[in-house]
């Protein structure tokens, strides 16, 4: 493993606030040219590793490179060569849009001005207006596109949609599958898990500031429930239920109509030959099998208290 194959590798990273560890040992991989999600519940320390990824904040302990550099001892190379997006945009309010995207390509030093100019339009940005005017959405869109068109491997985007209508967010969402096309590495931290179902190969989600899921995201599905509709008549799915639970197979029916109704069970894969083994002996034939979605995957990780 090296920095050109994997941008971003940390390895038992905490950092702590006084007594508290809002990051207890996180490990993080993200691979080239990968899309890599980051999630998990308010408070569960995405952010606080995304500053330490920016070398805002110095890691307790831990090893963290990115691009091949430790950014606590590097902060300014590090931070030139990535394009960062905050979870919360404080812009210049005195500047236009247009001086922001001047100011910031003079702090990296490098510009995409065709690039620039396409994206502005493409966001149906006004380079003109000074930040004060812009609406929240707006200020967001200065930063997607001093992003994107930065001539940079490596995009840190920290819940880059908040803010942005519909429209803009699926043209976020092509911006960010084309900068992965071309070979450069995204690490999005979001709660849309529809968008990031969508974009990320790969994922991991902490909580309380520990890693509880990592991998790539079509692997976290396999390993995930399936959701088993059967339709039949009631008599017949009474006794599939009874069969199922007498396997330790809970199911809930729903009546659709006095002849028929609908038995619903989500079990793991591993459990699936047996079920359908059962339904088949049962006679049933109106079997729909469903993956689960990443939000079923992921939503008993942020059905806890927040911290
Ligand atoms: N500078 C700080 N001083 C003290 N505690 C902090 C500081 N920054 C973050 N924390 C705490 O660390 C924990 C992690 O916060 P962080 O902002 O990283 O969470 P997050 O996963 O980004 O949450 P959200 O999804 O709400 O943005 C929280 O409990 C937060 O209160």
């Amino acid at each position: 493993m090296n920095q050109r194959s994997t941008p971003i590798q940390v390895t038992g990273l905490v950092k702590t606030f006084g007594s508290f560890r809002a990051l207890d040992g996180v490990d993080l991989m993200v691979e080239k040219g990968t899309v890599h999600g980051f999630l998990g519940p308010n408070g569960a320390g995405k952010s606080t590793a995304v500053r330490v990824l920016l070398g805002l904040y110095r890691a307790t302990s831990g090893q963290v490179s990115v691009l091949g550099l430790d950014p606590g001892k590097h902060p300014a190379e590090v931070t030139r060569n990535i394009s960062y997006i905050p979870g919360d945009t404080t812009l210049w309010p005195n500047l236009t849009g247009k001086q922001v995207l001047d100011v910031l390509a003079g702090l990296r030093g490098a510009r995409n001005k065709v690039h620039e100019q396409e994206l502005m339009e493409r966001l149906s940005l006004d380079p003109t207006k000074k930040v004060r005017s812009y609406s929240t959405g707006n200020r967001k869109k200065v930063m997607l596109v001093a992003a994107f068109s930065a001539p940079t491997d490596l995009l840190i985007l920290d819940e880059p949609t908040s803010g942005l209508d519909p429209l803009m967010e699926q043209i976020f969402q092509d911006c960010v599958e084309e900068a992965a096309q071309a070979g450069r590495t995204v690490l999005l931290s979001s709660h849309i898990l529809s968008e990031v179902e969508r974009l990320c190969t790969d994922v991991t989600i902490i909580k309380d500031g520990r890693v509880v899921e990592s991998g790539s995201l079509a692997h976290l599905q396999h390993l995930a429930a399936v959701q088993v509709t059967i339709h039949d008549d009631a008599q017949t799915l009474t006794t599939l239920a009874r069969t199922l639970r007498g396997r330790g197979i809970e199911s809930s029916s729903e009546q659709h109509h006095q002849a028929s109704t609908g038995l619903h069970l989500q079990v793991h894969r591993d459990q699936l030959p047996q079920v359908l083994a059962d339904v088949a002996v049962a006679g049933c034939t109106d079997v729909t099998v469903a993956s689960a979605s990443l939000e079923d995957l992921f939503l008993r990780h942020y059905q806890t208290d927040a911290r």
